[in-house]
């Protein structure tokens, strides 16, 4: 079986930075991998590059069988939006809109009409312990509230793949591991498939494999090879 997600030798460079020299990673539909490693060592760039939100100066990024990083900027726009659910560290959420429409927002995106979407994103907030905070904007929300809309926000499309950019990071380690536990335990149900970066164990240990960036570098033995 071929990977869901393949970086092949990808490189990236931000003016003078190498944040990128040579990563390859395949990631399996349904696994939920944690890339860590040191500050600066390429982590985040790697799953931007996963995500199409970057594009790689050199490298394969593939996806279900197909190329992406070859895609132009709206065909990557509708691929993030049907296909992928991102989570970044401080949440990430539209200050001037409600946790209701934060979520709301993604589902209309894909096409649900606004009644629908609503009633979806008041679903999911419930799911996820912030029902009560539906009308609430960003900037009166606690961070672990603005990150439990967050991971509501990324569940609610329903996408085949969530990338986390340290879901955890700006929380204390009790709610930090509540929301983990939120966001895995909503992809485990479905067999989505995450790609979490973290620089902590304690976060990567919830994962079902960890692979390490070095100085922007990757090497990772296929799936069918382990
Ligand atoms: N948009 C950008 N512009 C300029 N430099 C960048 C940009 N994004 C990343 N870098 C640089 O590339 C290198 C790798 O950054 P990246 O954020 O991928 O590392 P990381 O492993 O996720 O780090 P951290 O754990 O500290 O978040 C760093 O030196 C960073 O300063």
């Amino acid at each position: 079986m071929s990977p869901l997600l393949h970086a092949r030798g990808v490189a990236k460079t931000f003016g003078r930075t190498r944040a990128l020299r040579d990563a390859s990673l395949s990631i399996d539909a349904g696994e939920v991998v944690a890339i860590s490693g040191p500050s600066g060592s390429g982590k985040s760039t790697l799953l931007h590059c996963l995500a199409e939100i970057v594009v790689p100066d050199e490298g394969e990024i593939h996806y279900g069988g197909t190329r992406v990083d070859e895609l132009d900027e709206d065909a990557r726009t509708r691929l993030r939006r049907e296909a992928f659910g991102i989570v970044f560290q401080f949440g990430g959420l539209v200050p001037e809109l409600t946790a209701e429409e934060n979520v709301a927002v993604s589902l209309m995106f894909r096409g649900t009409d606004r009644a629908e979407a609503s009633a979806a994103a008041r679903e999911w907030l419930e799911r996820v312990g912030v029902g009560d905070c539906a009308a609430l904007r960003p900037g009166e929300l606690s961070g672990g509230q603005a990150q439990r809309v967050a991971v509501a926000r990324a569940l609610a499309t329903e996408p085949a793949v969530i990338f986390a950019d340290e879901p955890t990071g700006a929380l204390d380690s009790v709610t930090g591991e509540e929301v983990l536990g939120l966001l895995l335990g909503a992809a485990r149900e479905r067999g989505a498939t995450v790609v979490l970066v973290t620089h902590d164990n304690r976060i990567a240990a919830y994962a079902d494999r960890e692979v390490v960036v070095r100085d922007g570098v990757v090497s990772d033995v296929p799936a069918v090879a382990r």
